[in-house]
Formats: C-alpha cells, structure tokens, sequence
C-alpha cells in the first residue's frame, strides 16, 4: 500500500550529511590528527574548507585538495573511519531501510567523497555497490593519503553533472542532498527535482534553489507516496507549549524530532485563536482557556495537555466531539501543594505574618496571644482527592484531628473522620482548607452562608480553584473577625502574565497570606510534571494509547509491531465496530489485533493490520457515518 509505480523514477542521494549525520573527511580528520597540538586548528580549518565547498563559494577540486593535504591521513585510519560513520547514517535513512534495499535498482549514491567509506557503509542498508559513485584515494608507497583519482569527474567542479549525463538514466530523476554540487544536476536540467535535504545540515544557498526542502528522508517519502517506516513525517507535528512549561517539556519534543513553539505567557481567546491553526499539540497550564471557539479554529488539533493537575479551563466536551485526546498530570505537583498548606496553617495559627509585618514597622510585640500549636487542632478537609488524602496524612502526622468531606464516597486514610455534609464539616473544623476540583458546580461553594456556619476565628485556606470562593463573602468574614487567618493561592480572575498588575479587594487585610497560584510551583513539580505530560501526549501520537486521558476511553496500547494501526474515533452508537469489520472482511484484511472501548460519548477503535492492504480499505473506514477522526499508524 502507498507504493507508487517506481520502475520509471531514480532517486540520487548525496553521502556527506545527507546519507550520514557528517561530513566524512572531517571525521576522518579528527582521527588522523590525533595526538597533534594544533588539531582543533588544522580541524575548524578543514570544517570552513568543507561548508565553503557546498556552499558553493570555491570549487570542489580547490575543496577536496586543501582537505587533503591537512588531513595528513594514512590508509590504516580508515577502518576507524568506517567504525565511526556507521554508527552517524541519519536517522530517517536508518528508519527507512527497507525503502532502500526494496527500491535498490532505482537508488545511486553520488557523491564527491570516497568509496573507500562510502560503500561499506550504503550497502550495509541495502544499497548496490555498483551503485556507488565516488572517487577514490591515492595513496603514496608507505600508505598514506595523497590525493585522489584524478581522471574521476566527481574530483572536478559539475562533476556530478557530467556523471549523470553520461548514465543516460531514462526516466525521472529525484535529487537529494544537501550541497550546492546536487543543486547543480537540477540546474543542468537533469533531474526533475532537487530535495535540498535539512536533516543535519541547512544550507541557505541550497535551500533557496531547491524545488523542496526534505527535512529528512520521511518527509520525502510522505511528499511523493512512498513506501515509508513512519505514517506522518515527525518534523511536521507543530507543538505549541504556553504558560512557561518546564524546558524538559522542549526538548522531549525536539528530540522525537517535533516543530516546537514555546510562549512564555498564557494567550487569550483571540491570541489563541490564531496561534493554533496548524498545531498538533497543545501544552497549556492553568491559565489558557480551550474555549469552543478556540476548537473550532484548532484544524489540526489532536490532543492538548495541561501540565497541571486542573482542567477546568479546557471545555473537554468540544474536545471530545472533535476527536482531541485531553491529558494532565493528576499527581505531579500533590505534594508541593501539602507543603504549602502545611507552612501555611501553622503560619497563620501562629499569627507569624502580623508579627513579621509589624517588625519590619519596626514593632516588637513578643506575646503569646492568639498564636496556637497545630496538635489537637481540628482541620477539615473540603475534597479529599489526591490533595486533601495527601494532606490529611501528613497533617496526622503532626497530631492534628482531621475531618473531611467529599461529594463521593471515600476511604478515610488513617484516624481520619468522614462528614456526611459539608455543613457538618464547617461547623467542627477549626481550620478548614479546600481541595475540590474545579468544576463548574463548584462556583461560589463558600460565601457568606457557608462562612457564617465556621468556627468564630477560623484558619481558611483555598489552594485550589478561585471561582469556588465568594471573595467579596471572605473580605466580609476576614473583617467581621469570623477567619482569624486565611491563605488564598488561587483567585477568580488571576493575572494573564507576571507583568500584570494583581488587583484583589483581599490585599492589605491582616492575617492574609496571598501567593500567585503556586501551589504546585516548585522545581521538583515543574520538572516531574514536564516529563510526565510530554510522555503522555508521545505516547497518544505515536501508540494511540489513552491511558491517563481525562475526556477519553482510556486504552494502554501494546506496541506496534510489523503491523500498521488503524485508529477510528467515533460518536459512541450502536453497530459501528461491526461496519468496520465487515470492511475488514470485504477486503480479506488480516487482523492482528482489535481493541475497542467506549465512553458515553465516544467509541475508540484500534484495528492492527497486516501491512499489505489497499487505500480503499482507509478510505471506506473514514466514510463510516458518524466517524470523528480517522488515524493511521506505522
Ligand atoms: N494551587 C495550585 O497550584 C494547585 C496545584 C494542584 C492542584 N490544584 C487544585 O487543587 C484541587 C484538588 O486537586 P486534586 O489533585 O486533589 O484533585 P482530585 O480530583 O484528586 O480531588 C478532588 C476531590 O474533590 C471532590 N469534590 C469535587 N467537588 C466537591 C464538592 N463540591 N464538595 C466536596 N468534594 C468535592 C472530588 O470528588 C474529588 O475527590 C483541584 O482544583 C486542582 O486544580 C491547585
Ligand atoms: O501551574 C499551574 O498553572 C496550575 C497549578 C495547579 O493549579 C494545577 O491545577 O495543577
């Protein structure tokens, strides 16, 4: 499948940073001028000769002399030679393989290098030697290195042109490379396109003249429908990360060779609105709202994830209808968000922020008033998820009695006691934080009537979603004496940027610790939630696993082996796996694996095939009626 008619078309591949990550001399150099005081010299000299010669600047006769007389190499360095440029083939070549031994007839290596390395290396993937044009050394009596065959055309200025006039190739001719010397077989009106290839190297003079930019094999194959080792060229997935995700979060996505946008700030509707047409993946915190509108302009969205616990501020249903796979991190930052609260409570149960205030006013109030132990005090959790559980523990621990209350049913962890009703809980407790998610229900779950129902000096802490409190209720509370402290790290509105002012009718009211929602901003969080949302979101792209999604049927996919994989998302109704499995049967496809599960809205189907079906097959598996996304996999 995806194979086009190949007889007719030949493929010229370039050897130095095209076929290999380097350009061979200079390796070569710096195993030949080993032990030699002025080898960085003679090296960075060899490198500048090198990128003058592709880049056109001198010609390739003056190149290849002047590399060679600095080279002082002798015919003993070339095993080492061989060694090292074995384990430097560019990646995509590695991965494409079997394009190259299957389409061997078609493929010549051309290149003004030398077969003395070059052949060992391209036959090794399948390539023919007899394919191979190169030069070759010359050697003087004792072995070493001395120039090169001079009646070679690849040791002359277009000598690649000549070598390709005389093959008198019949048919069309595909160019690729990196150099201005492949350039020049398109100008010569030989090939019928030159890909300036941009996987280790990116030449500007070249790229301004190329019929296409190749940056790397795959997306050559991807342009021309050809037989490939990846469905979708990884250096087309755009990721846009926002909100400062830790810079682990970058580089795992460089790595698996991604186009990667990061912004430090968040964006709002309109600013994102623009920025995500054409991204595949989306990073965000707490801050960017995924509004419906922004789906609609999202055209080639295929997950989002929020590296933070919450995600609220994601509409997940526009994301499931849309067939976008939403991912967070639930446990990441849990235990930098304990630590606060902790420091907090006794903070405020001290009364340690009016007493540092007043000595920095200069005041030295030493006194025992109003400033109590946290043992034996009674805190009441509101939400005992992965926070307040954690907090409970650790609040135990210090010999507080802990009370809590949950919307659903949970396992109390330790001594700790369960409250039938959140009016129970905010009568007992005499501190009480608050660890619910941040549904839309949960607006406004403390005002004025559930203040009114706490403790006369009650400690107040909110370290989880602003919206779930009455600020206006707590100013009133804080003022009237009914919270003698309080902590809040969360607001209803909260600034987009640090640049922005924080304007909150809470500032300069005593007692009050205000912290700019960083409950979970410590570096160990930042770090773990970097590595763990990234994997997450590889993981969906390349696998098609779910496992983790918040809004998806959660699948934990075994790897793809020697088959391609067929993902179908659909709106969840009745008979629609058996549509596609009579497609399967209509075209005798041979299944290796099926794995299906459902939510209530959507159906997730993963079909692992035998590799050799046809395009139809896709085709009527994308026409199934109410089919979301279609994915194929390889
Ligand atoms: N300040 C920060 O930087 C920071 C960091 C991490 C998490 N958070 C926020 O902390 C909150 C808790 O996080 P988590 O990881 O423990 O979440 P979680 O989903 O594990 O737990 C939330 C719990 O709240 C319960 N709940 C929901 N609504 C409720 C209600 N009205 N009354 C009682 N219980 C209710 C749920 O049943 C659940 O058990 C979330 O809002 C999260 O976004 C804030
Ligand atoms: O880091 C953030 O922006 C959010 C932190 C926290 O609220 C979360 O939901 O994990």
């Amino acid at each position: 499948m995806l194979t086009k008619q190949l007889e007719q078309t030949y493929f010229v591949i370039d050897f130095d940073s095209t076929f290999t990550k380097v350009e061979a001399l200079d390796v070569l150099g710096e195993i030949s001028l080993i032990g030699r005081p002025d080898r960085d010299d003679v090296l960075a000299q060899i490198k500048a000769i090198t990128d003058r010669g592709m880049a056109g600047e001198i010609s390739l006769a003056q190149s290849l002399e002047l590399r060679l007389k600095l080279l002082n190499a002798h015919r003993d360095h070339l095993p080492a030679l061989i060694e090292t440029l074995m384990t430097k083939v560019s990646d995509s070549f590695q991965r494409n393989r079997v394009f190259l031994a299957e389409n061997a007839e078609q493929i010549f290596i051309v290149s003004s290098g030398f077969k003395e390395f070059i052949v060992p290396i391209v036959t090794a993937l399948g390539i023919k030697e007899e394919h191979v044009f190169a030069n070759t050394f010359t050697y003087d009596g004792n072995g070493n290195i001395i120039g090169c065959d001079c009646d070679n055309p690849l040791a002359t200025d277009k000598g690649k042109v000549k070598l390709i006039r005389d093959m008198k190739l019949d048919g069309d001719i595909y160019v690729i490379g990196d150099g201005y010397t492949d350039y020049e077989i398109r100008e010569a009106g030989l090939a019928n396109k030159f890909y300036a290839f941009t996987e280790n190297v990116l030449r500007p003079s070249v790229v301004e003249k190329a019929d296409h930019i190749a940056p790397s094999l795959d997306d050559f194959l991807f342009d021309n429908k050809l037989s490939r080792s990846l469905s979708y060229p990884k250096s087309r997935i755009k990721v846009l990360l926002l909100e400062n995700v830790h810079p682990v979060a970058l580089q795992l996505f460089e790595q698996e060779g991604f186009q990667v946008e990061l912004r430090k700030g968040a964006l709002d509707e309109d600013e994102l609105i623009e920025a995500i047409q054409g991204v595949h993946i989306l990073g965000i915190r707490s801050k960017t709202m995924v509004t419906r509108r922004v789906l609609e302009s999202a055209n080639k969205l295929m997950t989002v994830g929020a590296f933070c616990i919450g995600t609220n501020q994601i509409d997940l249903q526009a994301c499931t209808e849309r067939g976008i796979a939403v991912f967070n991190a639930p446990y990441s930052n849990t235990r930098s968000v304990v630590e606060l609260a902790i420091g907090e409570i006794i903070m405020l149960i001290r009364n340690v922020v009016t007493k540092s205030n007043q000595m920095h006013a200069g005041v030295w109030d030493k006194s025992a008033t109003n400033s109590f132990e946290v043992r034996g005090k009674k805190l009441g959790l509101v939400g005992y998820g992965n926070i307040g559980t954690q907090l409970s523990v650790v609040a135990e621990a210090l010999g507080m009695e802990v009370y809590f209350y949950d919307v659903v049913d949970k396992l109390s962890l330790g001594n700790a006691r369960k409250c039938k009703s959140l009016d129970e809980l905010l009568a007992i407790a005499d501190i009480i934080s608050l660890h619910t998610d941040g549904r839309k229900d949960n607006k406004n779950l403390i005002g004025a009537r559930e203040f009114s129902l706490m403790k006369k000096g009650v400690i107040f802490l909110n370290l989880s979603r602003g919206h779930i409190v009455d600020i206006q209720a707590l100013v009133e509370a804080i003022k009237s004496g009914q919270v003698a402290g309080t902590g809040i790290d969360v607001f209803p509105y909260e600034p987009k940027t640090n640049a922005e002012a924080f304007i909150n009718e809470l500032r300069g009211l005593p007692n009050v610790i205000l912290t700019p929602h960083i409950g979970g901003s410590t570096e160990e969080a930042q770090e773990n939630i970097g590595n763990f949302v990234p994997a997450k979101l590889l993981e969906y792209i390349n696998n098609g696993s779910t496992y983790g999604s918040v809004n998806f049927p959660e699948l934990q996919l075994p790897l793809l082996k020697d088959s391609h994989r067929l993902l179908h998302i659909h709106t969840n109704m009745p008979g629609i796996l058996a549509r596609m499995n009579n497609i399967f049967a209509k075209y005798n496809i041979n299944i290796r694996g099926q794995y299906l599960k459902t939510t209530e809205d959507i159906g997730y189907v993963i079909t692992d095939v035998a590799k050799n079906y046809s395009d139809e097959v896709v085709e009527e598996l994308k026409a199934i009626d109410n089919t979301i996304k279609f994915r194929l996999l390889y």
